[in-house]
């Protein structure tokens, strides 16, 4: 989709729904957090639940290179140029200067670039709706920002009255160095999974540490400790730790390691699965889907078939 249909896509997105968003979910003060967000009714799993375009861009390369003085005017003069409403929804974020604020609440994102490499425009969007989101290391919604729009949907069914909740940070890491990291934000983390006793603490951090090793094994394909059943084992932890937001990559990657030993049906029926976690994010990465489509069809005419039995041979 080209950048203007975008935009009218989520604008016209923003005003159809936003009886429908009132309905969804309401502000409200979170003991130990500020500001969250509190479902009214049950949302759920895949359900839209905010689409914006920015209040504000800032541009990280010129901000990095303009003196704190000319800076100031800059913001000045963009707040100047807001409609009222976007001006006070952007000061209503929480910070003590707009500078503040804005290191708070926004978002980094890379325009016209190609994901996995270094090139393209970087920018800092402000979305002061999305902003009253808070952290939690095991969220309910999982967000996209594709071009300016940010989106984001449920990541499972949330109960009316829980706390809505996007996560931060990458949520791989044991507990203390999630907090070292969320403290560098500026806040202790608050959430049930960073304040649980320390022996549930450890069980997590074990299965967070497993993950990762799970991950880098089946990234390597010369590792012979890798299992057909690895991948549906990394699923499986993933499912024990809550962490849903990361299900569709592994469900992919469990689809793929049953196809590299040439086990055709729980290829397909992974890939199936990968498939429905990837309707439910906000905006699908298409070569994902691609793949996935054809593994869950025809995993023979995927490139990693039986390439680890090849291996062994
Ligand atoms: C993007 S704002 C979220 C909305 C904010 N609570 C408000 O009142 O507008 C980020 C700030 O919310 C608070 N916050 C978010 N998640 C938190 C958490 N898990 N534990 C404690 N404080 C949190 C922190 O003060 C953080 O700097």
């Amino acid at each position: 989709m080209d950048q203007v249909s975008q935009l009218s896509e989520s604008l016209s997105f923003s005003l159809m729904n936003k009886q429908q968003e009132d309905d969804m979910f309401y502000e409200s003060e979170i003991p130990g957090k500020g500001i969250g967000l509190i479902a009214k009714r049950l949302i759920r799993k895949g359900e839209t639940v905010m689409k914006r375009q920015p209040s504000l861009l800032v541009q990280v390369e010129t901000q990095a290179r303009t003196d704190v003085h000319v800076r100031d005017i800059l913001y000045g003069q963009a707040m100047d140029g807001m409609r009222d409403l976007d001006r006070s929804r952007v000061m209503g974020m929480t910070g003590s200067d707009l500078g503040d604020k804005i290191d708070k609440n926004c978002f980094r994102l890379r325009i016209n670039d190609d994901e996995n490499s270094d090139s393209g425009d970087h920018y800092i969007g402000c979305y002061p709706d999305i902003a009253r989101l808070n952290h939690d290391c095991r969220p309910s919604l999982v967000y996209a920002i594709n071009n300016f729009t940010h989106s984001i949907s449920a990541v499972r069914d949330i109960d009316a009255g829980e706390e809505l909740s996007i996560s931060y940070i990458r949520l791989l890491s044991p507990r203390a160095q999630r907090l070292a990291q969320l403290k560098h934000w500026g806040f202790s983390c608050s959430c049930a999974h960073c304040t649980m006793s320390s022996k549930d603490a450890a069980t997590s951090d074990a299965h967070l540490r497993a993950i990762v090793g799970l991950e880098r094994d089946l990234d390597n394909f010369k590792e012979t400790l890798v299992m057909p059943e690895t991948g549906a084992k990394l699923v499986e932890l993933y499912q024990r730790e809550r962490l849903h937001l990361y299900l569709s990559r592994a469900y992919a990657q469990a689809a793929i390691n049953y196809a590299t030993f040439g086990r055709e049906d729980e290829a397909k029926e992974y890939a199936r699965l990968a498939l429905e976690r990837l309707g439910i994010e906000p905006v699908s990465n298409a070569e994902d889907v691609v793949l996935m489509t054809l593994l869950s069809e025809n995993p023979r005419l995927h490139g990693a078939w039986e390439a680890r039995l090849n291996a062994i041979k």
